[in-house]
């Protein structure tokens, strides 16, 4: 990730991705013999992996006839601008987790998907880049060119990785946005309690840390949003959960865009933000707070006493009005 990308990333509180290496992975070399499924490792998707209703959705994508966001009843519109849909088959869910535990098992050392998440794993360094462009080419862009044609006019890379929350690991994950123009998120497992996904509204926007949706993952169904809506991974209560999370980039929406990288362009908070959407830490060093009211609404986390103060949101001159004074923030 270059230097802009890591500035837009700690100045909005973007989860940062972690730089991919050119060559190829030394975590895909030494799988490669342990492989158990090697057709996931191949440009293939074939039609048995994927949900009819997914198909049904590309189709009147494809056909060109498809009105934002009625597109077919297949597609379920969660929230404005967040949708969701059956995605994969259980043949699919069952082939890909057995894969992952595999690689789980094999003790390779596997680099994490970005800085807020210590168990997930980037699937692109275990080899199965060919086979995510493939899924993104053929079933996620068609969908998001319909639904968000700015930022999906083209996709040409993406960085995909899974995520995993037990009670005794990582339990959530801090309100964000992620380094995507969209993102496309399908639960795979496994039984579990709580872990929703909680969105706010648009970086930048009005609207930006008022709680907009709760949406309840489903083994099986992807939901799929822009980068540039906040959201967190709520607590999970019992059991595991893994997803596996697709970030697609579009490289000409990025350079047409520069001033999404702009404090200028940030607009007044409309008021007061909701506490669920009040951005912590995403970082285990303590004091590396997000929201500069944070504590105006909530507590100060714990183990999170003292060390610098990164806060930056709402930026000066964009606080909604009776924003509290500097003894109530951080
Ligand atoms: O756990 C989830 O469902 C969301 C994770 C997420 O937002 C992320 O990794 O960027
Ligand atoms: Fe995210």
């Amino acid at each position: 990730m270059g230097t802009v990308t890591s500035l837009f990333a700690r100045w909005w509180n973007t989860v940062p991705a972690l730089e991919e290496d050119e060559e190829e992975a030394d975590a895909t070399k030494r799988y490669r013999p342990l492989r158990k499924h090697p057709e996931l490792f191949q440009a293939r998707v074939p039609a048995t992996w994927v949900a009819p209703e997914l198909l049904e959705i590309v189709n009147a994508c494809k056909s060109g006839n498809a009105k934002k966001p009625e597109i077919c009843s297949a597609l379920r519109v969660e929230v404005k601008d967040v949708y969701s849909f059956l995605c994969f088959s259980p043949e699919f869910v069952k082939l890909f987790v057995s894969e992952i535990e595999n690689f789980y098992a094999s003790g390779i050392p596997a680099r994490r998907p970005n800085s807020m998440n210590n168990y997930g794993v980037i699937v692109n360094e275990i080899g199965m880049r060919p086979m995510i462009t493939e899924f993104q080419q053929q079933y996620i862009w068609p969908i998001a060119k319909v639904l968000f044609p700015e930022e999906a006019s083209q996709f040409d890379s993406h960085h995909s990785f899974i995520v995993r929350y037990t009670a005794a690991e990582d339990l959530g994950l801090d309100m964000h946005t992620d380094d995507s123009d969209v993102t496309f998120n399908v639960c795979l497992g496994y039984d579990f309690t709580g872990a929703t996904l909680t969105f706010c509204g648009y970086m930048g926007a009005p609207d930006h840390r008022q709680a907009t949706h709760v949406y309840s993952h489903e083994i099986g169904r992807a939901v799929l949003h822009l980068g540039s809506r906040r959201h967190g991974a709520d607590d999970i209560e019992n059991g595991t959960r893994m997803n596996l999370i697709i970030w697609s980039h579009n490289s000409a929406w990025r350079r047409a865009h520069p001033s999404r990288l702009r404090r200028e362009y940030y607009s007044k908070e409309a008021g007061p933000p909701d506490p669920v959407c009040l951005s912590t830490s995403q970082s285990d060093k303590p004091g590396y707070t997000h929201d500069r009211d944070f504590l105006a609404y909530k507590e100060k986390p714990s183990g999170r006493a003292s060390g610098r103060n990164r806060a930056w949101c709402p930026p000066p001159g964009k606080e909604y009005e009776n924003f509290p004074d500097s003894d109530e923030t951080m």
